[in-house]
């Protein structure tokens, strides 16, 4: 891979898998490759790679990760099932992009990070809001003072999910603050990068399977500064980002975890997205190209971590997802 194209497999074939494989086959050949797809199920593998063009589907997730021309493994697959998959794909010597959120609780995000860390292999939770264009401003507008000292953050993000979605159902991993709260919390945790929190406070309510279905948080950073969060299963919020300082107020939206508006005091500015003409599942994911050519360009520059969505990091909004959903009264069976 040092010269050539990044060989990826893809372990699960459901439908954040489909959207990634699309996005990313929207790079140029030369330098992304969807070598190997595997599922639990060889047959759907095999459909999957059908419709997807890829040149191998593997009987078994670990007849993926021995296959020595993969060279990076994206992990599509629920978060209840991170832990053991991500561990096995690092066994084998390969690198690894995984998707949100990384895993279950702060204990097991802690060991996958030291396993992969020990491995000195690349290793990325996949936040892919990180690498739009639209935060990539917000970025730099922040660090130039456009909207004078930063105080507050308010994040919406409400999805009316049907009853039956595993994001509803605690046994699969589901609830509001371990889906959309890694959204939110990414958010506040950007803007307030410096911050060490003081005080996480959380309510919200529980459905009937345990999991939370919605959440009203706020996190207390130093110096008067502080995050509120909402998250709904049940009802759509505005789904923005506002960011609010002494000078003004920028907002991501559209929606904000993959936003192609941000506004400025100076004005409005409009991202367009790559483009595909393939069956996507969720909003703007051709956007999940972007953190596909950041993967890319942390293994040619022999780096770990990508310094845009750190380790470091990814433990921080777990500790901020575990202790809000704590306070709901979420407990997972992995806790
Ligand atoms: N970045 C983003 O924009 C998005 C991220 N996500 C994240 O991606 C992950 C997958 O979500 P999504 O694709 O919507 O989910 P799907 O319901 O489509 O499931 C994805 C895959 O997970 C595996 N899986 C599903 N149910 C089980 C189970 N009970 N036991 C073991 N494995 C199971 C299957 O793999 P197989 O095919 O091998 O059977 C399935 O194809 C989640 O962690 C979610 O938070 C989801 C949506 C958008
Ligand atoms: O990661 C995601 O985007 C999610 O799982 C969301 O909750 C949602 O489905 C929005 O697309």
């Amino acid at each position: 891979m040092a010269t050539g194209p990044t060989r990826w497999g893809v372990i699960g074939a459901g439908q954040i898998s489909n959207d990634w494989v699309n996005a990313a086959q929207t790079l140029p050949k030369e330098e992304h490759v969807i070598l190997a797809v595997a599922a639990r199920n060889p047959d759907s593998a095999a459909t999957f790679a059908k419709e997807h063009d890829i040149p191998k589907a593997h009987k078994s997730y670990e007849d993926l990760f021995k296959d020595p021309e993969v060279d990076v493994v994206y992990i599509g697959t629920l978060h209840t099932e991170h832990i053991r998959q991500v561990k096995q794909a690092l066994d084998y010597g390969k690198h690894v992009l995984c998707e949100k959120p990384l895993a279950m609780n702060v204990k097991e995000t802690k060991e996958l990070v030291e396993y992969a860390r020990k491995k000195k292999l690349f290793f990325m939770e996949a936040i892919w809001s990180r690498f739009f264009p639209a935060y990539q401003k917000l970025k730099e507008e922040l660090a130039k003072g456009t909207i004078g000292e930063v105080y507050s953050v308010l994040v919406t993000m409400g999805i009316q999910f049907p009853e039956d979605n595993w994001r509803r159902d605690k046994k699969n991993g589901g609830g509001t603050v371990l889906d959309m709260g890694t959204y939110a919390t990414q958010f506040a945790s950007l803007v307030f990068k410096d911050l060490k929190p003081v005080k996480i406070l959380g309510g919200g309510h529980l459905n009937n399977s345990g999991a939370d279905d919605s959440s009203s948080s706020t996190i207390i950073y130093p110096n008067g500064k502080t995050a509120t969060l909402l998250t709904h299963g049940g009802v759509n919020l505005p789904n923005e980002a506002l960011v609010i300082g002494t000078k003004g107020t920028m907002k991501l939206r559209n929606p904000f975890w993959c936003a192609t508006t941000l506004e400025t005091p100076d004005g409005v500015l409009e991202y367009e997205l790559p483009k595909t003409d393939k069956v996507m599942n969720f909003w703007n994911c051709t956007g999940l190209s972007y953190q596909v050519k950041e993967v890319r360009r942390c293994l040619l520059a022999g780096l770990t971590e990508s310094p845009e969505m750190s380790l470091d990091e990814t433990l921080l909004l777990a500790e901020l997802r575990e202790s809000i959903r704590k306070q709901i009264g979420v407990e997972y069976p992995q806790d």
